[in-house]
């Protein structure tokens, strides 16, 4: 997927997205971080064709991806939002079947198929306990996996998540990260991320995007591009860059650059 001059404005008159180029690798984690408000989410709607960009386009297989049917789109990519919402009393394999969707034609579908795709669904996220219960029921880091679920089952090689980890404790955000590096390593999904916690973009990604102010400061590699200073850059924050024999790379913040407004 290419990212070529991309300019965004939600009312016409203020652009939350300056002019930004980027490639997605194919087969990789990609992870875009930044501050808040500085556009990441904005990003990853345009890069879904959920916006429409005023300059500049995403190509996606050598077609612009405007140019696509909606489900043709969500053929080849699907997207876990930030906020979800269903009727609490849809149970979890009902609501992962929704992931069906497009595939399925006015006059049919085929049913073994779409039965597949939910039991490797439910599988991949470890859901099969509670395949019967409804949402209401479930804990917040079990939602947040039946949302994942959903995504999978619609069987696209892209898969986009908007801070799969927010509100999530140590061991839930540990849990949705190692089934997003399985789906990656096992299955070979292209993953793009938006991710708040620094080290857990450091330890997941294979490529990051730093942004600021609607615009791609920095990008590669997590070793390469994670500098204390492009830390300070992006986010105000100070930080020290540590290495532990067993831990690897870490990133402790230390202290808030105050600047005068
Ligand atoms: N639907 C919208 N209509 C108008 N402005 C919006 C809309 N969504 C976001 N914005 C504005 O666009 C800018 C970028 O927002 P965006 O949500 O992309 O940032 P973000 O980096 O994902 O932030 P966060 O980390 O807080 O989720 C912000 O100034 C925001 O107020």
């Amino acid at each position: 997927m290419d990212v070529n001059g991309i300019t965004f404005s939600y009312d016409g008159r203020i652009d939350r997205l300056h002019d930004v180029h980027t490639t997605i690798q194919q087969g990789k984690i990609t992870t875009i971080i930044g501050p808040n408000g500085c556009g990441k989410s904005t990003l990853l709607s345009v890069m879904s064709s959920n916006g429409k960009p005023r300059q500049g386009e995403v190509i996606l297989d050598g077609k612009a991806i405007m140019r696509y049917r909606p489900s043709e789109l969500a053929r080849r990519l699907a997207v876990v939002h930030q906020q979800n919402e269903a009727p609490d009393d849809l149970t979890v394999e009902k609501l992962i079947r929704f992931g069906r969707m497009p595939h399925k034609t006015m006059f049919s579908s085929d049913k073994a198929e779409d039965d597949a795709a939910v039991e490797w669904a439910i599988a991949c996220t470890n859901l099969e306990q509670r395949r019967f219960r409804t949402l209401e029921q479930l804990s917040g880091g079990e939602r947040q996996r039946v949302w994942i679920a959903m995504a999978l089952a619609q069987r696209t090689p892209i898969l986009f998540l908007d801070e799969p980890t927010t509100y999530l404790d140590m061991f839930y955000q540990l849990e949705i990260m190692e089934l997003i590096q399985r789906l990656n390593l096992e299955y070979g999904l292209t993953i793009v991320m938006v991710l708040h916690d620094i080290n857990q973009a450091l330890r997941y990604s294979d490529v990051i995007i730093a942004m600021k102010e609607g615009r791609i400061v920095s990008s590669g590699h997590p070793h390469d591009i994670l500098t204390a200073a492009l830390i300070e850059e992006v986010y105000d924050v100070q930080v020290v860059i540590r290495r532990d024999a067993e831990a690897g790379l870490y990133i402790v913040p230390m202290q808030a650059v105050l600047r005068p407004v």
